[in-house]
């Protein structure tokens, strides 16, 4: 959905820092590779301590980084398969270590079993929902439809839920439930999206195989 609404919106206000960012001789490849690196460390140092705020911001600062580089390659002519397979590839990255840290920080000193296992079913579940499109695509099936919670989706309601959360460290109340119920969601949204996918590809695969197409 916000795939689908908001990137034309994101395309025209990242636009001219894509510019700028090629003008002065960076790479796309490298804007990948360093937001990536940023996402990682956002999550991975600030997420296990319960430091919520600071870490979405890291992570907020960096993560738009995914939707420059592609930005970058269109403007400069460039985009190719090996751009589009480091992009998804180091997307599965982050996002690994995004709901990564939130585990070890229920896993320590969170100290609730049943959120590091919430959050290891958004690791585990989101890595799933994109494999779902990148397998059938490889099998020559389009894979139709995109899902109630595609990766956009599980990073906005997530972090927005993270970030609002970590406000309690600074004295605000009553926001501490926010990231729980931000997991849980993201848990149920993953589940359905995995199945809608499947079925979806279950359907191209038989109708492929009807009409005669290996
Ligand atoms: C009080 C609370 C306030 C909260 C405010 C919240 C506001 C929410 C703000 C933002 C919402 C952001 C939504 C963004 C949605 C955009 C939708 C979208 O486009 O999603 C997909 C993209 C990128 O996908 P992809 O990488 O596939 O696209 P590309 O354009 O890169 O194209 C890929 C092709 O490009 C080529 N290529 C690429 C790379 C390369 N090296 N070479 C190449 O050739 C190739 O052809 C490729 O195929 O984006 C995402 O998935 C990222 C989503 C970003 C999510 C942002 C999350 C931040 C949200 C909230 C943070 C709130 C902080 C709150 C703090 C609270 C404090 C009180
Ligand atoms: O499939 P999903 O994880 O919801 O969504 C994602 C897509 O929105 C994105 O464009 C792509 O670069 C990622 O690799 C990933 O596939
Ligand atoms: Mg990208
Ligand atoms: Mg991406």
């Amino acid at each position: 959905m916000l795939n689908k609404y908001a990137r034309a919106f994101f395309t025209r206000v990242l636009t001219p820092f894509a510019a700028l960012l090629l003008r002065w001789g960076v790479s796309p490849d490298a804007v990948t590779l360093i937001g990536t690196a940023g996402s990682v460390a956002g999550a991975l140092v600030f997420f296990p301590r319960g430091e919520f705020f600071w870490g979405t911001i890291t992570i907020t600062l960096f993560i738009f980084s995914d939707l420059v580089d592609g930005n970058m390659a269109r403007q400069a002519g460039s985009s190719s398969r090996w751009g589009a397979f480091l992009d998804s590839t180091l997307d599965r990255v982050a996002d690994a270590a995004i709901f990564g840290g939130l585990a070890m920080w229920y896993a320590g000193t969170g100290d609730n079993n049943l959120l590091c296992v919430a959050a290891v079913f958004c690791l585990a579940s989101g890595q799933v929902v994109s494999y779902t499109k990148a397998r059938a695509e490889s099998l020559g099936l389009p894979c139709k439809v995109n899902g109630l919670v595609e990766r956009a989706e599980r990073l906005v309601i997530t972090l927005v839920a993270a970030g609002v959360a970590g406000l309690h460290t600074f004295g605000v109340p009553y926001v501490e439930w926010l990231l729980p119920v931000a997991l849980w969601v993201v848990a149920v949204g993953s589940l359905v999206t995995v199945l809608q996918r499947m079925l979806t590809v279950r359907r191209e695969a038989f109708e492929a195989e009807r009409a005669g197409v290996a």
